[in-house]
């Protein structure tokens, strides 16, 4: 690619200035002044691009944390698994203020210290603020208004730090990048962020157009994972932003270690996104219903329905059912008109007369439905079990009624005081069921994830002989 465009300076590992590109004129005022030198870099990235090494790419660990003695220690842990720069992330820069930028310069002085702070306006105040307080380069939003960005750079070239431009909101990435350089950016960031990840988002499909475009170091970030991240670089990125696939991961080391040998392979391989409701459908069924409840601000979960079959895990889409006492006509009917992977819902308004039994349970296992849900009684509970197919209800009876034929299927019900919408969204545990509207469901299932994925660590970090409320260090963050 440019890797014989640019040079290894002598300054330590990692620094900002590590890459620095030359322009044509440079490289040959270089060569003549510098032959051995030249000549010496020339080796060093053969031999680096023939192992794979794709220039060396910066590996930079955001810390998008609230604590400073948190994101201290998960910083060491990702240093230690080749975390090249650190970034203090903007909620760590909210939280403690420039106290994050001056602290994690003094447990890291080797490496470069990029302080996040988004900067919208006075630019040139907030820049002085960051280098003073020990950043290395300093992030500004990339659609700050072009004052903004002029006198950012004045600022950073008088206080000797780098600016990074983040792409994150902004309409015309490949346009405004090009701007940006001309104005005196030093890299740009093509960001996709938290919450637009959150909808699908992801910053890749456009970093090829903008490397190409500009002649500034590019950096990918946006829920990268040791795959994403090898396809940045593949696309051109030569620092990758990593956040929570790090920081929030129960082994910080491997984590980042993982993403180093991924992004330094010699063979990058092609990888295929699933389709949202695949990638829905997986994210759900890795995570618990209190993840799910928890990324909906604790909506979601229906009211007294359990699980009748421990240990059962259901995903799926619902096919809804609206009955009446004592009448099981539609409920068994909905097993036609559920498929592979749906959830029948049933509001049936008795707790004592049941509307489904172990026929209609077996009747599903050969259909391929993902589980049962019932405002109302089942029976057969030991048949059930044996079939092992999830079944949640509020009780189970011996009696049923009959099949009388009331009631419709697929209309708005309502089950465990929950709305629920033929194919909305319906996961069930042992903890109980959650309802998600079909329309957030992929949103959901990833803020789900995140969810998991900080509790993995929280858990790591209780396990390590602290306790919950020194993690979160409750009592700072009580109403005053
Ligand atoms: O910049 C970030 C975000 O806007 C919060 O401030 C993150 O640091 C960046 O997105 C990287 O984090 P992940 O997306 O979790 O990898």
């Amino acid at each position: 690619m440019h890797a014989d465009l640019w040079l290894l300076a002598d300054l330590p590992p990692y620094s900002p200035d590590l890459y620095c590109r030359i322009k044509y004129h440079q490289f040959l005022s270089i060569i003549t002044i510098y032959p051995v030198r030249f000549i010496l870099i020339q080796v060093y990235y053969v031999i680096k691009l023939q192992k794979g090494d794709h220039i060396n790419t910066i590996i930079q660990v955001a810390l998008d944390l609230l604590e400073i003695d948190r994101a201290i220690q998960i910083a060491r842990e990702a240093v230690q698994g080749g975390a090249n720069w650190i970034e203090a992330g903007t909620p760590l820069i909210k939280s403690e203020g420039m106290n994050a930028v001056r602290q994690l310069k003094k447990e890291f002085p080797d490496h470069a210290i990029l302080a996040d702070m988004k900067i919208a306006d006075t630019g040139a105040f907030e820049v002085e603020m960051a280098a003073k307080a020990g950043a290395d380069i300093v992030m500004l939003l990339g659609n700050a208004d072009d004052s903004t960005v002029k006198d950012a750079v004045r600022s950073a070239r008088k206080y000797g730090v780098k600016l990074m431009a983040d792409l994150i909101i902004v309409e015309d990435p490949v346009t405004r990048a090009q701007e940006l350089e001309k104005m005196g950016i030093d890299y740009i960031n093509m960001h996709a962020g938290i919450d637009q990840q959150m909808t699908g988002k992801d910053p890749t499909p456009l970093l090829e157009r903008i490397v190409k475009v500009v002649n500034i170091p590019v950096a990918a970030a946006g829920g990268l994972d040791a795959i994403t991240s090898a396809q940045a670089t593949k696309a051109g990125a030569s620092i990758v932003i990593v956040g929570g696939n790090i920081t929030q991961s129960d082994d910080v080391t491997e984590s980042a270690k993982k993403i180093r040998e991924s992004v330094d392979a010699i063979e990058i391989p092609e990888f295929k996104r699933q389709t949202l409701e695949q990638e829905t459908r997986k994210l759900l069924s890795e995570v618990s219903t209190p993840n799910i409840s928890d990324a909906m601000h604790r909506k979601g979960a229906m009211k007294n329905i359990h699980s009748m079959v421990a240990d059962k895990k259901m995903v799926g889409t619902a096919v809804t059912v609206q009955t009446f006492e004592g009448d099981w006509a539609k409920s068994v009917e909905a097993i036609e008109v559920a498929g592979e992977g749906d959830v029948i819902v049933i509001y049936n308004g008795s707790h004592h007369i049941a509307p489904w039994g172990g026929l209609a349970t077996l009747s599903c296992l050969n259909k391929g439905i993902a589980g049962i849900v019932i405002d109302g009684a089942v029976r057969d509970i030991d048949e059930i079990r044996r079939i092992g197919l999830p079944v949640f209800a509020t009780s189970n009876v011996p009696n049923a009624g009959d099949p009388k034929g009331f009631g419709e299927i697929n209309a708005t019900i309502n089950c465990g005081s929950q709305v629920v919408n033929p194919g909305d969204y319906i996961v069930g545990d042992d903890n109980g069921v959650v309802v998600i509207e079909k329309e957030r469901a992929y949103e959901i299932a990833r803020r789900a994830k995140e969810v998991e994925k900080n509790e993995k660590r929280l858990y790591e970090e209780i396990k390590r002989g602290s306790t919950l409320s020194e993690v979160l260090k409750l009592k700072k963050w009580e109403k005053m």
